[in-house]
């Protein structure tokens, strides 16, 4: 289980966070949803324990996989050394990873779709593919919770489905907490069991997807007009999707 209770994070004048409450319990996945700036990565660097709370409490495994939103080093590491980078609270103060470790690292990059890109530096990767990579240092963790930070902000659509049926993998074992920011609420429809919203006005609401991920809800968010399309997938499946109805642009 990984979450906060009446988190209340203020920097100077400005509250951020609210008596923000909501939980993900091992074998759930939580979407985070909310404009730029109002709060998104100081939500999950205060359930990782990286933003100190100014009233409430978190609750969070010893270990949790993290992704940040951009990884780059100045060290040339290559992709496989940054996986087992995962193991290192396993590790002790001084410990060396052994074979055992890299094992489990390479395990974490297959899971994760970068193999191919083992042995190479970790600096000359793409964004997505260092994405991706840093999502195999999570895994390498083996932590029961998964916190990502805008994992599909540098993906092209396709590596977005990827990533998609990556995290609905991850999820399928129900054996996981996993929490991820993303700006696509089709993200949240596809990968997620619940959805956090945080408002503009700075109320949020927390919930199952099918009752969050609603155009009511999305218009509050955004500000902008949405509406909701039934979408026959490739394989006869059916499936919802949102999208905003931009005001002024129109049919040719
Ligand atoms: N350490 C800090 N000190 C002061 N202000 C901060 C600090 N960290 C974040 N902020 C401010 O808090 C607000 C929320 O930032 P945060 O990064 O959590 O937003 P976000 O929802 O993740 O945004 P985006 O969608 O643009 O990534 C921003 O206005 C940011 O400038």
């Amino acid at each position: 289980m990984i979450g906060l209770t009446d988190a209340v994070v203020r920097f100077g004048a400005r509250t951020i966070l609210d008596r923000l409450s909501f939980s993900v319990p091992v074998g759930r996945s939580l979407a985070i949803l909310g404009p730029n700036g109002r709060g998104k990565t100081t939500t999950l660097k205060a359930m990782l324990g990286f933003q100190q709370l100014d009233a409430g409490s978190r609750v969070a495994p010893a270990i949790v996989g993290y992704v940040p939103q951009t990884g780059s080093s100045n060290q040339r590491y290559r992709a496989i050394d940054v996986a087992v980078m995962g193991r290192a609270a396993h590790l002790g103060l001084f410990g060396q990873p052994g074979p055992s470790d890299f094992e489990i690292a390479h395990a974490a990059l297959e899971r994760a779709g970068a193999v191919r890109f083992a042995d190479h530096f970790f600096d000359r990767l793409s964004g997505g593919e260092r994405q991706l990579v840093l999502l195999a240092r999570a895994l390498a963790t083996g932590s029961e919770a998964i916190v990502l930070d805008e994992p599909a902000a540098a993906l092209d659509l396709h590596n977005q489905e990827r990533l998609l049926n990556l995290l609905k993998s991850l999820r399928e074992p129900r054996d996981k907490a996993i929490a991820f920011t993303t700006h696509d609420p089709n993200h949240a429809l596809a990968a997620a069991d619940d959805a956090l919203l945080m408002m503009p006005d700075g109320q949020s609401l927390f919930g199952p997807v099918a009752e969050t991920i609603t155009p009511e809800h999305l218009e509050r968010l955004y500000g902008v007009p949405m509406r909701v399309i039934e979408l026959i997938g490739p394989t006869g499946d059916r499936h919802q999707a949102v999208l905003p109805a931009f005001a002024g642009i129109r049919a040719a």
